[in-house]
């Protein structure tokens, strides 16, 4: 007979302890949760009809209701449109899921700013010095031509009500403070919304961001269940439906932040990917699912690269500062995004195009991406707004600093108005703007800079100091200037001039902005003559006061064009409709227009802004002629005229993820002839300038510090 084993009641001893234990079922760990594509989150949402949970008296206090853990345990996050529901009906709407069952932190509430005004003792609603205050001024805008042009253009807009872009937008648009749209909202919402491709130019400032993000994202919440299965996707993780491409890191951040207070509570998820940040925390945003993927181009084709993130799903195609886009050196990227990988072509997708200036050559090579697109001029294309006050002065190189002390000093201890301001300083180089930042510090004033040396935390940092006042000066290259809404820009000072009037429209609309006044100070010297006609007709449209000297520079004859001689017959900077002189018939005219008339409106571009001899042929001429036999004044090869002024920019298709890097050989050789031509600082900064890059190509490294991947 077999005795039991001495270690037999021990085991049922533990058996008993554990008993009750054993006899609970095993608690599995939760399912890890699938990312599922807005269109089939209602699959999931429709059983439920409602949000079966009381209101919630305050956040952040997350009730553990079982069944809603239950119902959305799939998801990561909640499906689009259910947090405008279950707020409507009372419920957690700005908690969203995360994986399992643990409640995620609140959804951030995006209209919390973080930045505050505290050094500057700006009120708000000072509009006199740029303060925002929500409120716009809309008479800015009342008189303001508009020029529509596309086959069966669909009407404007009078208010947002009038387009119905649901409760949750709406909601998202009072918490904005927007009581009314501006005019390119007003005419491209709509279009967007019924789905026509568009291209579209408004001055700086007057909220192009949210007339391409409203529809995506209202396009996005009534999308139509999807066909049955889903497309293969082999390892790819994300499959955004919409995607918005900018050119710079700054931007994108910007473009991230005000999409997700468009979307906030609605279920929608933005992300952002740019260069100079660790990619592993951008690919675990990814992983918890994107609906609207902003980026920068470098960036985003080193992750397609890598299969982490497909197109093949996006419906909504975005180019922000699009002339920018296409412009020399990021065509090839752009190409490679929108032609050359899984994105659905033309027709398939809603592409949307927008800027402040659109140049005729570049419009030809954006209809590539579009079909049947309509296209939208606001107010005098290219031209920078009549709320910015121009001011041009004569300074010798030699003289800027001494003078740019003089205007800090005035403005200095009572700022305009009595009131304290934030200037923001252009300058040419990389190096300009590191030593005249310096020296701006070593004289006693508070200052920032930004450019594409700058480490990414660097140039964040500047940003976020110098929009909350606490460095209200800021030096800055090109890098900063598209796009970046700092609202309380009262001063932007050219300190030294770019070589493109619309680069010059884009600095300094950094000022002027939602329907606010501003001022902008030119430093002119001689090596701008190139500029002096494109200026002065930029200044007289605007209605500023020309000084004699600049009718001088003007006349003088031309070096011989360039870029920034953009006229091209048809409307300055390129901005009219190119189809229109494709098309005898004027097939393209649309027949209403705000406060004017369309073909009389278009007529009176012609009155206002063709240049006397300025036409088409020549300006294609003129287009082909970039760079070719220009010798500035400084002896500069011709390349340096091609360049494009923010020198610290170009290069920047690769990235520190190894991403592709075409194109930049091309940049690279720009860079260095602008570097050497653009020096203007003195014979210190001219020595610096030419040792960055040795006169070589620049290095890897150099690339990746330029900041536009
Ligand atoms: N309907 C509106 N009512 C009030 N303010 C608005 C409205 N639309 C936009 N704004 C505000 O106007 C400012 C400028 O908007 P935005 O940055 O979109 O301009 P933009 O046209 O893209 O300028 P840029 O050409 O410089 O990129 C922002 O602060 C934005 O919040």
């Amino acid at each position: 007979m077999a005795m039991p084993s001495s270690d037999a009641p021990m085991e049922s001893a533990m058996a008993d302890n554990h008993a009750p234990l054993l006899r609970t079922p095993p608690v599995s760990r939760p399912a890890r949760p699938l990312y599922h594509p807005p269109q089939r989150r209602d699959e999931y949402s429709k059983p439920h009809g409602r949000n079966p949970y009381p209101p919630l008296q305050s956040f952040p206090t997350p009730p553990p209701p079982v069944e809603y853990h239950r119902s959305f345990s799939r998801l990561p996050y909640n499906p689009p449109g259910y947090g405008a529901r279950s707020r409507d009906s009372g419920g957690p709407a700005n908690y969203r899921r995360r994986s399992g069952s643990c409640w995620d932190t609140p959804e951030p509430n995006p209209f919390q700013i973080s930045d505050q005004f505290a050094g500057l003792g700006l009120p708000d609603n000072d509009a006199s010095v740029g303060g925002d205050g929500g409120a716009i001024n809309f008479e800015a805008y009342e008189d303001i031509p508009v020029q529509v042009s596309g086959e069966d253009v669909p009407p404007p807009a009078a208010n947002f009500a009038e387009i119905d872009l649901g409760s949750a937008l709406n909601l998202n648009i009072k918490r904005c403070k927007y009581v009314k749209p501006t005019p390119v909202q007003r005419y491209a919402i709509p279009i967007l919304i019924a789905g026509r491709d568009l291209m579209a130019c408004a001055q700086t400032g007057s909220g192009k961001t949210a007339a391409f993000c409203l529809p995506i994202i209202c396009n996005i919440m009534r999308q139509s269940p999807p066909p049955q299965q889903r497309p293969k996707h082999g390892a790819c993780s994300a499959f955004p439906k919409a995607l918005i491409l900018s050119p710079t890191r700054e931007l994108a951040i910007q473009i991230h932040e005000e999409a997700k207070k468009f979307g906030y509570q609605t279920g929608i998820r933005v992300v952002v990917l740019y260069g100079g940040t660790p990619v592993h925390l951008q690919l675990r945003e990814l992983q918890r699912g994107v609906d609207i993927l902003v980026a920068t181009p470098g960036r985003l084709v080193d992750l397609m690269d890598r299969s982490k993130v497909s197109l093949n799903e996006i419906k909504y195609l975005t180019l922000d500062e699009a002339d920018r886009m296409l412009d020399m050196g990021f065509e090839p990227q752009i190409r490679k995004i929108v032609q050359q990988m899984d994105m659905p072509p033309p027709g398939r997708r809603l592409t949307m195009l927008f800027s402040a200036t659109f140049p005729e050559e570049i419009q030809r090579l954006a209809s590539d991406f579009l079909l049947n697109y309509i296209f939208l001029a606001i107010g005098r294309v290219g031209s920078s707004t009549d709320l910015i006050s121009q001011v041009v002065e004569f300074v010798p190189d030699m003289e800027k600093r001494r003078r740019l002390l003089d205007i800090l000093h005035a403005q200095g201890e009572n700022g305009v108005h009595d009131k304290k301001v934030l200037t923001l300083v252009f300058v040419e180089t990389k190096r300009s703007a590191d030593s005249l930042e310096n020296w701006l510090r070593t004289n006693g004033f508070c200052a920032t800079s930004i450019h594409g040396d700058r480490t990414q935390i660097e140039r964040e940092r500047a940003l976020k100091s110098f929009k909350s006042g606490a460095t209200p000066i800021m030096v800055a290259t090109d890098v900063a200037a598209r796009g970046l809404d700092v609202p309380h820009v009262a001063h932007v000072i050219n300190f030294d001039l770019p070589r493109a009037i619309d680069d010059y429209v884009h600095r300094i609309g950094r000022t002027g902005r939602a329907g606010k006044p501003g001022l902008a100070t030119a430093f002119f010297s001689d090596g701008n003559q190139s500029l002096a006609k494109q200026l002065l007709e930029c200044m007289q449209e605007a209605n500023q006061v020309v000084p004699d000297w600049l009718h001088n520079f003007a006349d003088m004859p031309s070096y011989g064009g360039g870029r920034n001689n953009r006229c091209n017959g048809q409307g300055r900077f390129g901005g009219h409709d190119y189809r229109k002189d494709l098309s005898a018939g004027n097939k393209y005219n649309s027949s209403y227009g705000d406060r004017c008339d369309n073909n009389s409106e278009y007529q009176s571009y012609g009155a206002n802004a063709y240049g006397e001899g300025c036409n088409r042929t020549s300006d294609s001429h003129e287009f082909q002629s970039y760079g070719s036999n220009y010798k500035g004044n400084d002896g500069a090869a011709d390349d340096s005229h091609f360049q494009r002024s923010d020198t610290d920019a170009y290069g920047s298709v690769s990235n520190e993820t190894g991403g592709d890097s075409t194109a930049t050989v091309e940049n690279n050789q720009r860079r260095n002839a602008s570097d050497e031509y653009h020096d203007l600082q003195s014979w210190e900064n001219s020595n610096e300038t030419i040792n960055e890059t040795g006169g070589t190509f620049l290095s890897y490294e150099g690339i990746v510090a330029s900041g536009w991947d």
